[in-house]
């Protein structure tokens, strides 16, 4: 008998009954079973002998969907944990798991090859000359070739249809076989030759004895978390590179992830070619690639052909056969975290992956998250440093500047203080380049007309509208409504009104302004629509061919340009005045990130670090470069509060547009909350969300603090089902919440 759970029912668990037809039957793999008078996807868990059921009651799977198991065991364990840990319906995890066409079972492209039969005599050739012209041309090329050619590449490059082929075949000439084509999943030479050229580097002091302990752990096998905590630029990729290649060399499979594939052009380039050299079959796992190169991806993997898998977090799910080493590249970046049911963490699940093929996962970061940290700390997990920049590279001079003084002495009171202002002119007169961060697109954040008080606020969500100049209209960020910008108030139609706040595009203008002969690129989310975009302006800005680039978060990590001498952080207080208790963590990764981008080269780098709270403790202890004053003070205020990493957190939000439905069943579901959890779980809310209403609906969040994360899971994911949820009414839960919105 099988236990098989129906791909559209969840967390339904049955048991059917396997005809000797479907014999051996393996879990893992994809059925068809009879489920009240339909025919359902199901797939199956688990091989049994026992049934609470009477046997002879039992129905027949009714057919196979996939030749053979899809999800090998390991996957399928890793997939029950995922769906009870992360509250998500195991249906939801099997499709995050498995591509579309694998888990539908269709087939890999096949292509028909074509050869020649030989030997061919001197007269036979002679004959089909004269009898068929065109036959004998395409006999003489298959005769030249050494081996079986793509048919429709041969007839296309010969400007043949497709009966001169069948003529050939026909008469015992040349005879044709299909086989199975794999798509190419990554082609683009970014930077190929700089990164090959260069070949792998001597290892610094601090590198190899990184290395050395690193190796010794994989070497020994088992199960072991471990943290390389590596300033910026002190070369942790090299780490990384040298203990694949180890790993390769003993036959094993690796996972490499990052945080966005898009996002780190330069360190999947520096991987895959490196890799390749020595004669691995890297995979690129990225979210471009069509379902078809997914699937074969997919399969490359799961027989074994490709040893390597560099990806963002869905590559955690790839179907090793023999993983041997799990890499977390820039581990504490909140993109590892998936934002859609099933809500899971990319690094959390690789952990789980490793510990449970009991090889090695490495975590790399040079400003790790506090969960982390927290772990280290506790001696969970092992930890290697590397405190300096290769070459004796020095680390960049920041400079933070007030900006209320800078503004009340009243000069450069726009955007850029005196001091950022005169050091990019400095840097362009030298030749040297200028990276300036805003985590704000858009020109001008706010609308507020000084006669009347009247705010443009998006008429769907509760935020405010964003002006774009390059078009003269304002956006909402959120669900994308926009209008044409108006030069009047629309309330009291007063000629005053104002645009005030920021963002990179204004940034921009102003760099334009300040430095007219300046090449001034800007890399945001509107200028990256356009496709490869982001990865030819990285090409220019290393080229040289761009003075200044301007953008958001998207330039802030794993940059590595030698002739970056100087960063400028516009404003500080953006990411340091959000509604999340991560606000100060992720403030002084930010600084220390953006920072990292100086002076990667022979010249020492700056960075100036516009602020209005100078003395804010993130920004101080970024500035001295102080990681263990940050990480006591900021441990210490969490643990006072018993925020994530003391305990975990759970958030459940409600939403729906009827305002006050919503209130009235989040009140319902506190008091039930009450009463079925215990005093170990602490319940905060209901409360709106920091953003009340996105897209019309509107969103009230409860927050569970708990040290028994699945329990309390398991018991409000039984709640919600006993729950009746109104119309209209829509619930999520997200445990271990990165975002907060
Ligand atoms: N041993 C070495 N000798 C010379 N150059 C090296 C060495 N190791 C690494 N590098 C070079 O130093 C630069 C920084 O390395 P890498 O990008 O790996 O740093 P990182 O620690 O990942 O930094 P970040 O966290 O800022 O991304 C790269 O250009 C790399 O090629
Ligand atoms: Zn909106």
């Amino acid at each position: 008998m099988a236990e098989v759970v129906p791909l559209s029912r969840g967390d339904l668990r049955l048991t059917y009954r396997i005809p000797s037809a479907l014999q051996p039957l393996l879990p893992g793999t994809l059925v068809i079973v009879p489920l009240q008078r339909r025919r359902e996807k199901a797939v199956v868990v688990k091989l049994t002998d026992v049934c609470d059921f009477p046997q002879n009651k039992l129905l027949n799977i009714s057919g196979l969907l996939s030749e053979g198991s899809v999800l090998p065991p390991d996957l399928l364990k890793l997939a029950t944990w995922m769906a009870g840990y992360y509250m998500a319906p195991f249906r939801t995890v099997v499709e995050a798991m498995v591509p579309a066409p694998v888990r539908e079972g269709k087939g890999q492209m096949r292509e028909t090859m074509i050869e020649a039969i030989r030997p061919v005599e001197k007269e036979t050739l002679e004959a089909l000359n004269k009898a068929a012209r065109r036959q004998g041309e395409l006999l003489q090329f298959l005769l030249q070739q050494t081996k079986a050619q793509p048919r429709s590449l041969v007839l296309k490059r010969m400007n043949m249809s497709a009966s001169v082929a069948e003529g050939l075949v026909e008469k015992g000439l040349a005879k044709c076989h299909s086989e199975s084509r794999v798509r190419e999943s990554y082609q683009d030479g970014l930077d190929a030759e700089a990164v090959t050229a260069s070949g792998p580097p001597a290892l610094t002091e601090e590198q190899e004895a990184a290395f050395t302990r690193l190796e010794e752990v994989r070497k020994e096998g088992g199960f072991a978390c471990w943290l390389l905590h590596g300033v910026t630029g002190s070369g942790k990729t090299e780490v990384y590179l040298r203990l694949m290649e180890k790993t390769l060399e003993e036959g094993g499979q690796v996972l490499f992830l990052v945080p966005e594939i898009a996002l780190a052009p330069q360190t999947v380039a520096r991987v895959r070619s490196r890799l390749v050299s020595t004669g691995a079959n890297v995979v690129v796992w990225h979210s471009n690639l069509s379902a078809g190169q997914r699937a074969d991806a997919f399969r490359e993997v799961a027989e074994g052909r490709a040893n390597v898998v560099v990806g963002a977090r869905s590559a955690v799910f790839a179907p090793f056969p023999d993983l041997r080493l799990v890499l977390v590249d820039e581990e504490h970046e909140p993109a590892y975290k998936q934002e859609e049911t099933p809500r899971y963490h990319g690094r959390d699940v690789a952990i789980m992956r490793a510990f449970d093929r009991k090889v090695m996962c490495l975590l790399g970061s040079a400003t790790p998250a506090l969960e982390t940290l927290y772990n280290v700390r506790a001696e969970k997990f092992g930890v290697v440093k590397l405190t300096k920049r290769v070459d004796d590279r020095q680390m960049p001079l920041l400079h933070v500047v007030d900006l209320r003084r800078a503004r009340a002495a009243g000069k450069g009171g726009g955007l850029f203080s005196p001091l950022l202002r005169d050091k990019m002119i400095d840097r362009l007169e030298k030749g040297e380049q200028t990276i300036l961060f805003l985590n704000r697109r858009g020109y001008s954040t706010t609308a507020l007309c000084p006669s009347c008080g009247h705010v443009v606020e998006c008429p769907h969500c509760s935020v405010g509208l964003t002006l774009h100049r390059t078009d003269n209209r304002m956006r909402c960020h959120l669900c994308g409504y926009e209008k044409e910008a108006p030069t009047y108030c629309p309330s009291c139609r007063s000629p005053d009104f104002k645009w005030k706040g920021s963002g990179t595009q204004k940034v921009e203008a102003a760099v334009q302004a300040l430095l007219p002969k300046a090449r001034v690129v800007r890399l945001d989310a509107d200028s990256a629509r356009k496709r490869n975009h982001f990865r030819s302006v990285l090409q220019n800005f290393r080229k040289g061919k761009i003075d200044v680039l301007v953008g958001t978060q998207m330039i802030a990590k794993g940059l590595d340009f030698p002739n970056v001498t100087l960063v400028g952080l516009i404003d500080a207080d953006l990411s340091l005045h959000q509604e999340d208790f991560r606000a100060a963590e992720r403030t002084f990764q930010l600084i220390v990130q953006v920072s990292g981008r100086s002076g990667r080269g022979d010249r020492a780098g700056e960075v100036v670090v516009q602020t209005l709270t100078p003395h804010a403790p993130p920004i101080q202890f970024a500035r001295r470069q102080d990681f263990d004053g940050f990480l006591d003070e900021e441990l210490s205020l969490r643990e006072e509060f018993r925020y994530p990493p003391y305990r975990h957190l759970i958030r459940q939000v409600l939403q729906g547009r009827n305002e006050e439905k919503i209130w009235f069943v989040a009140e319902k579901w506190a008091e039930e909350a009450e009463k079925t959890l215990g005093a170990d779980v602490e319940i905060r809310g209901p409360a709106p969300t920091p953003i009340e209403k996105v897209a019309d609906e509107y969103r009230v969040q409860l927050w569970y603090f708990t040290s028994a994360v699945s329990s309390t899971g398991q018991r409000l994911a039984r709640m919600a089902q006993k729950f009746e949820l109104p119309d209209g009414v829509k619930m999520m839960f997200d445990v271990d919440a990165v975002g907060l919105r």
